[in-house]
This record gives structure tokens, sequence and C-alpha cells, in this order.
């Protein structure tokens, strides 16, 4: 019902606005895919054989228009989309039993270190978090019988650290066949990376970043290449009733068109103002920039690098300064929507890692996190400028 072989046949930005018109069956021809707002469906019989549908927790057409979207520019062979990029995960932890194992990177989403943290504590699962630049890190904690899922954010968020997923797809699998490699793909989103074709068993997302776009939603999107762990992922949602409601099914649907177009422009801005604050002296978190020390490895992994970046002052009270200062930068958490927002993650997003554990994986203090959108680069540029004067920072105009 949700499952999409079909192999794409334009250019990604062209399939991102192309919806396949078999999908969703609809008597009325609609331009726009109709949000089936339904909780149940009405049976021709008792006898349970009746339609394609019968409550929307297990299925709901609007859904399925998204998911078969979702699964063809992901080139899954099935795609699941959920309540949000937390529910994405957390029915991806459900394959993992007590007494199995978990490989996770060490600079992580604070609430994926949240919930990781959860399953160790109280669901009996050892989670192993390593530096996940370095292959051989991953490969020294691979057990053949207890691994379950290998984790990897690329980039991280929010140190921009780059995993090699290719190899350690690879690896993972000759050392532990039953093993799954999963990767949170929500600071390239499939339009820049395509972890599928590069090795991972499984890709997720928030939906909630670029894939929406307009910080109208929350969702998570799940891929996966194998029909078999479709199947067990499917199993979770219905049962736990994680599917994504018709309303945001639709909004995403929407959103997801524009994805080509917005992260273009978002990465070039993005590009400039990783520039901009090199030229100032500061250490900028950006694959984008040659002086990045996986720029290479980044480039060989993806077509982009993304509109998120991150840098350090070295002074946490300057940070905050600059932060406070800046007027057209939403002081907000979240990233990928149109509009540019700056934050600090130990305060913010990722206050949620207790400080000694953030210190333990050099996570900064003082990082400001920018999340850049699609306003001119040149306003961006002059804000930050401003907030940095202002924050006491001698600037250096090109
Ligand atoms: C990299 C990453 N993955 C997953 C999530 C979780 O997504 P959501 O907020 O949609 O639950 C977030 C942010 O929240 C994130 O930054
Ligand atoms: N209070 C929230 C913080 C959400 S952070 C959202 C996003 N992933 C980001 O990195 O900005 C929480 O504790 O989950």
């Amino acid at each position: 019902m949700v499952g999409s072989t079909e192999k794409t046949r334009y250019h990604l930005a062209t399939e991102l606005v192309y919806i396949d018109g078999d999908a969703v069956k609809d008597n009325y021809n609609a331009a726009s895919v109709p949000i089936y707002q339904t909780a149940t469906f009405k049976q021709s019989s008792a006898d349970g054989s009746g339609g394609e549908y019968d409550y929307s927790r297990s299925g709901n057409p609007t859904r399925t228009a998204v998911e078969v979207h979702m699964a063809k520019i992901m080139k899954a062979e099935r795609a699941f989309v959920v309540s949000t990029g937390m529910t994405a995960l957390d029915v991806i932890l459900r394959l993992v039993k007590t007494g199995q194992e978990v490989i996770a990177g060490d600079d992580l989403y604070g609430g994926t270190n949240r919930l990781l943290t959860y399953v160790s504590q109280y669901n009996g699962v050892k989670v192993h978090n390593v530096d996940t630049t370095d292959p051989k890190r991953v490969e020294e904690k691979l057990d053949p019988v207890k691994t379950r899922l290998v984790l990897l954010e690329s980039p991280t968020n929010p140190l921009i650290k780059i995993a090699d997923i290719r190899s350690i797809a690879a690896r993972v699998h000759e050392i532990c066949p039953s093993a799954l490699v999963v990767v949170d793909n929500t600071m390239m989103s499939p339009y820049l990376q395509n972890t599928l074709e590069l090795g991972a068993d499984i890709e997720y997302h928030s939906g909630t970043k670029y894939l929406s776009g307009h910080h109208d939603l929350m969702a998570g999107v799940i891929g996966c290449r194998e029909q078999s762990v479709g199947d067990q992922l499917y199993f979770v949602i219905n049962a736990s009733g994680s599917g994504l409601g018709p309303f945001d099914s639709w909004l995403l649907l929407r959103g997801v068109k524009t994805l080509g177009i917005r992260m273009e422009k978002q990465q070039s801005n993005a590009m400039e103002i990783a520039e901009f604050l090199e030229a100032q002296g500061l250490k900028v978190h950006y694959p984008g920039l040659a002086s990045h020390p996986q720029y290479e490895l980044h480039r060989s992994l993806s077509s982009g690098a993304g509109a998120v970046l991150s840098f350090e002052t070295g002074d946490v009270g300057l940070s905050e300064r600059i932060v406070e200062s800046a007027k057209l930068w939403g002081i907000s958490v979240s990233f990928g929507c149109v509009n540019s927002l700056i934050s600090m993650p130990c305060k913010m997003s990722h206050a949620s890692i207790p400080a000694e554990i953030r210190k333990q994986r050099h996570l900064p203090e003082d990082l400001i996190r920018l999340c850049v959108g699609i306003e001119h680069h040149e306003d961006l540029i002059n804000d930050l400028a401003r907030a940095l004067e202002t924050a006491g920072v001698q600037v250096k105009r090109g």
C-alpha cells in the first residue's frame, strides 16, 4: 500500500515537484492531493475484506501520498511519515531488544542523546557513544552477536562533523550481518545526500526541518532499503499509533515540493556567511569551507554543504551578546526553515545533555549555531556584522 519501487526518472528537483498521479485515487482529478480528514472508513462488508483503508492509525490516503512520494525521493523500498523526528527514532529503536547494543556518535542532536540515554537506562540496551569521524572507533565496538544498530549523524548537529557513511556501512555489514546502519540525514535532507545509496539500511529525518521548510508542522520521515525492515517498522507505527495525521501529511507533501529551490538558496547564503565569519578570524564549522577537516570526505558523500554552520568565539558571555544583538536572525531552536535562526546549542537545543557529558565530548559552551534561510545574503551578513560589533567584536568588512 505504501511501497514504491519506482525509480526516479528526472532530476531530483523535478521529482520533488512531480507527484505521481497514481499515488492517490481521486474521483475528481484534484490538482492538489485531498486531505482525508477522517479517523475511520466505511466498509462494504463485515468480514474484514472491505476497502483499502479501515482506520487512519493503520493508513490514510493523504499519508500514503506523502509516503509514496518520500520513498521515491529517498530511493527507498518503503517510506513512512510519523509525528516527529524523535518519533522516527523511537520507532526505529523498537527494533532493538534488551541485551542488544547500539553504537552511536558522540556529537548528536540533544534529543537523540536523551532518547538513547533512556533506552540504555530503562530498556537494557547498551549504547556506545564513539567518535564517528573515525571508522575504527565504530569498528572497535562492533559485536557480531550483540550489535543491532549503528546510528550516524553526518554532518552532526551542532559541530558539523562528518562520518564516512560508505565505509562504516560496508564494515558493519561485513562484521555484523544482522546489524542495521541507520542515518539521521536531517542536516542534509534527501536533496543533498542519499544515505541508502551510501549503504545505510534506514535513513530518517526530522521533517520539521528542511522537508517542510516553514516551521509550521512537526513530522518525521523514515525510509528503508528492505521490505522486511519496512514490515517491522510498519508494525510498530500501526501498533503504537505514531503515524502522521492527514493535515500534517498534506503540509509535508506541499513543503517537500520546494525543497530543491529552498536548499539551493539556503546553502549559497550559508557559504557567504561562513566565508564572512572565517574572514573575522573565528573558528567556523561548515563543510563547504576548504578549511573543514573533512571537506573532501563530505564532498564524496553529498552534493552540498547544507545551511547549518556553527562558530566559536572563545567566550560564553560574548556569544550570548552576539546572539541577543541579532535582529534579522531569530533566536530559536530548529533549522531548515526559510527564516534564518541563531542559537547557543549548549543552552538551547543541546541543554538536555548534562554539562559534564558536554564537556567530556568537547562541545564548546560558547558555540553559536546559525541556521541559514532564504533572505538576501547581504542583509544577513549586515545584521550579523552589526550584532558582532554591538557585542564588542571589531569587524573586518570585505
Ligand atoms: C538532527 C536532528 N534529528 C532529529 C531531530 C528531532 O526532530 P523533531 O524535533 O522533529 O522531533 C532534531 C531536532 O529536533 C535534529 O536536529
Ligand atoms: N526543548 C527542545 C529543544 C528542541 S531542539 C530542536 C532542533 N533539533 C535543534 O537542533 O534546534 C527539546 O528539549 O527537545
